[in-house]
């Protein structure tokens, strides 16, 4: 992939806790690079590392070495305050615990981050994701008067309300029942095709995973293999691969 098309790189990634005889490498020298206007979804067993590697890329967390770039800034090296303006500015998130304010409004929580930064919503923008996310009639409600399904959708539209150039979503289906999940995912698709965003996403679910370009699939801490234009199916069959444990990769739900 040339570096024109690349929306995050990873180079050499390593994130080690603890010392000596409790020490674990949870991520071990860690490469791949996340194309710009693609869906990418990170796969593994248990304790392979996934949440690690997407916490190294969004800036959440920093790895004990190697590079993380996003564009041409290095997030590894960045100083604490640039990096917290630069996950605010330029990138989204979508947690699988939803994470939206209660006092808050649907339509509140969407615009929060712009309003927290003190910008102004594009409102064509911002009307294209209502709709896409399609709770034009909801947008007046509390989380609590929405349901698990509508929430997350509610927590992807304010994740793209800044156009970010990268979305980083944790097992944002991992809360939801299988026709919700359809809804999420149908969105998150949606917003690559159709507006050209950057999906990252962690997932345990291979039919989340099928919705993706391409599957990046961990194991102790390293990337084994890929699929691209994954099926739930292609997926299965690559878990069973790697963890051939008795339920490891089935459906979730
Ligand atoms: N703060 C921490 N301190 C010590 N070890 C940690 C810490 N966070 C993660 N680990 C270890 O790093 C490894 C990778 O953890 P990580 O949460 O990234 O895996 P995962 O693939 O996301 O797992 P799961 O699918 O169960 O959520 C595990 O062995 C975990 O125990």
């Amino acid at each position: 992939m040339s570096s024109g098309d690349v929306a995050v790189r990873a180079v050499e990634v390593w994130k080690r806790y603890g010392k000596g005889s409790t020490q674990v490498d949870a991520l071990a020298g860690v490469s791949a690079d996340f194309g710009k206007g693609r869906f990418t979804a990170i796969m593994g067993p248990s304790g392979s590392g996934k949440s690690t590697l997407l916490h190294c890329l969004a800036g959440l967390d920093r790895p004990s070495d190697g590079t993380v770039l996003l564009g041409d800034v290095d997030l590894a090296r960045l100083p604490d305050k640039q990096l917290t303006q630069l996950r605010r500015d330029r990138i989204g998130f979508v947690f699988q615990a939803f994470n939206l304010v209660p006092t808050l409004s649907a339509l509140e929580n969407i615009t929060l981050p712009l309003d927290l930064a003190g910008r102004k919503p594009d409102q064509d923008w911002l009307a294209t994701v209502i709709d896409a996310i399609g709770l034009s009639d909801r947008l007046g409600h509390r989380p609590s008067q929405l349901s698990g399904g509508q929430q997350q959708r509610v927590a992807c539209a304010r994740a793209l309300t800044s156009r970010p150039e990268v979305v980083f979503a944790d097992e944002p289906t991992g809360n939801l029942d299988s026709r919700s999940s359809a809804d999420v995912l149908d969105f998150l698709h949606r917003s690559v095709r159709e507006f050209d965003q950057t999906v990252v996403m962690v997932t345990h679910d291979p039919t989340a995973a099928s919705y993706a370009d391409r599957v990046l699939f961990l194991a102790d801490g390293e990337l084994q293999s890929e699929l691209t234009d994954p099926t739930a199916e292609s997926v299965l069959d690559r878990m069973k691969q790697l963890d051939p444990g008795p339920n490891v990769g089935e459906p979730v739900r």
